[in-house]
């Protein structure tokens, strides 16, 4: 057995115990990061199959108004490019496949009677507080129906409803039935944008990348920590006696301090053994937010052909494998292969993400070509990743409660437990899911810790 000793012991080295980690020691205080993978970065993960290019199995963008994001990076020292989406998107409805214009005059009234739900949603996000959406007025309403039952009473045309099911899935990552219409709205809230989230440009969450990967964040910051990062050592047990927290990792490695940050998604959290237990409404909560289902595959060719062609990579599908792809070059000065980015989300991934390679690649073969043309069906490479046979994720992007969830749990979900208080994206107030949110949680963390330090 060995045994550790700091001020503040963090359970996870994801971004968001990162953070934590570093505020804390900003502040003087000595933080100890006990992480269960044999890397850091979590949900954040960078592979290079080749030389110079660059693919984010896990995270791959910002948006213009992830600010703290663009701070961090910029003081490690990692530069931001622009996400290419000049040209058409190509939309498949029905078995007819259509680009741009052609689609918006051939769909305009469903796509207008879309643009008013949208509407709706804005208004009625209106009135959640992030803070407290259980406060708001309707929340009881509103948290006892899925998303998809609200959808569903919109009449909608079926080509509305399945392209605002495709769009909402590629932000939840589970099918609409599975979210509250109250959850949807946090998630509306949270980012600080209209319900246009919801829309094809993701509202303006993915409009830059990171030069040389998003990996670098995580890596940059473990490396500033040192030996205050230790791996391969996943925490099965904290233990509060007095003054003293005592967490015990599976392999023999003791930590103790005087507070804890838990830096890991609720589900995750709610699997290590807590002395004394948690209260009963803070396990419950954990029982309630599962990790959604999501899976990239990135399809490599020889050069981005299609941008000679006035497309920009992105489809609309309502046939599948992939709901939505898009762009996923490296930067223009750079060159390099072009790259088209397919994601399978919610039931895709679950489904199709569960196929034999070589069967699910077929098919994405043959889905690429339907809409980018007979190049498309000849990648030269295929790289993919899910996340639910990762050990210590389990899913992704991230998780949200089930109905309900908000209004009887949710007051729990970033609430203290003596010294032992909550980070990870799910517990943000600011782009909630997002990388910005797991770092806007680590450092409301690291205050709450900070403050009761004295
Ligand atoms: C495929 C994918 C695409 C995404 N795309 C984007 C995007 O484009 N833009 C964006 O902003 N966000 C995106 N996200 C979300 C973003 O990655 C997350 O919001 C963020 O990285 C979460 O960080 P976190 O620290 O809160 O949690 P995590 O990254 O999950 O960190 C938790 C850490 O805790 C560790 N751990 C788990 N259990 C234990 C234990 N018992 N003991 C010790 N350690 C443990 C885990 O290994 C992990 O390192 C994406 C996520 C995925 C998976």
């Amino acid at each position: 057995m060995s045994v550790r000793e700091a001020d503040v012991i963090v359970v996870g080295a994801g971004l968001s115990g990162l953070v934590a980690a570093r505020e804390v020691l900003k502040a003087g205080r000595e933080p100890l990061v006990l992480e269960a993978n044999d890397r850091v970065g979590g949900r954040i993960l960078t592979e290079e199959p080749v030389p110079g290019v660059f693919l984010e199995l896990g995270a791959q963008w910002i948006g213009d108004t992830h600010h703290r994001m663009a701070a961090l990076a910029a003081e490690l020292g990692i530069a931001l490019y622009q996400q290419f989406e000049d040209g058409d998107t190509s939309y498949e409805f029905g078995g007819r496949v259509l680009r741009g214009d052609a689609f918006h005059a051939a769909y305009a009234d469903d796509l207008e009677h879309v643009e008013r739900v949208l509407r709706e949603l804005d208004a009625m996000a209106e009135t959640v507080d992030v803070a407290a959406p259980w406060l708001a007025p309707k929340a009881d309403e509103w948290d006892r129906i899925t998303v998809g039952q609200w959808y569903d009473a919109q009449g909608l045309s079926p080509l509305g409803r399945e392209l605002i099911e495709i769009c909402t899935v590629g932000i939840l990552a589970v099918p609409t039935v599975e979210v509250s219409l109250l959850g949807l709205l946090v998630n509306v809230v949270t980012c600080g944008v209209t319900a246009d989230l919801l829309s094809e440009s993701e509202g303006g969450a993915q409009t830059k990348r990171f030069v040389g990967g998003t990996g670098q964040i995580p890596q940059r910051l473990a490396d500033e920590l040192g030996e205050r990062v230790v791996l391969s050592s996943p925490v099965m047990s904290i233990d509060v006696s007095g003054d003293v927290v005592t967490v015990t990792c599976r392999g023999g490695l003791v930590a103790t301090g005087k507070q804890a940050i838990v830096a890991l998604a609720p589900t995750l959290a709610g699997r290590i053994m807590y002395d004394p237990p948690l209260p009963g409404v803070r396990d419950q909560l954990t029982q309630r937010m599962p990790q959604a289902s999501a899976h990239k595959s990135f399809i490599l060719y020889d050069e981005p052909f299609w941008r000679d062609e006035g497309l920009n990579a992105q489809l609309i599908s309502d046939a599948g494998p992939a709901r939505m792809s898009n762009d996923s070059c490296m930067p223009e000065e750079t060159g390099g292969p072009g790259i088209i980015l397919a994601f399978l989300e919610g039931e895709n991934a679950r489904v199709e993400g569960r196929w034999p390679e070589e069967q699910r690649q077929a098919a994405l073969r043959e889905e690429m070509a339907r809409h980018f043309g007979p190049r498309a069906a000849k990648p030269e490479l295929i790289v993919e990743g899910g996340w639910v046979e990762r050990e210590w994720t389990r899913g992704c992007y991230n998780a949200n409660p089930g109905p309900c969830g908000w209004i009887h749990f949710g007051a729990s979900l970033s609430e203290p437990v003596g010294p032992i208080k909550w980070a990870a994206t799910e517990t943000a107030l600011q782009w909630s899911g997002y990388m910005e949110g797991a770092v806007d949680a680590g450092e409301r963390a690291a205050r709450e810790v900070l403050a009761d330090l004295g």
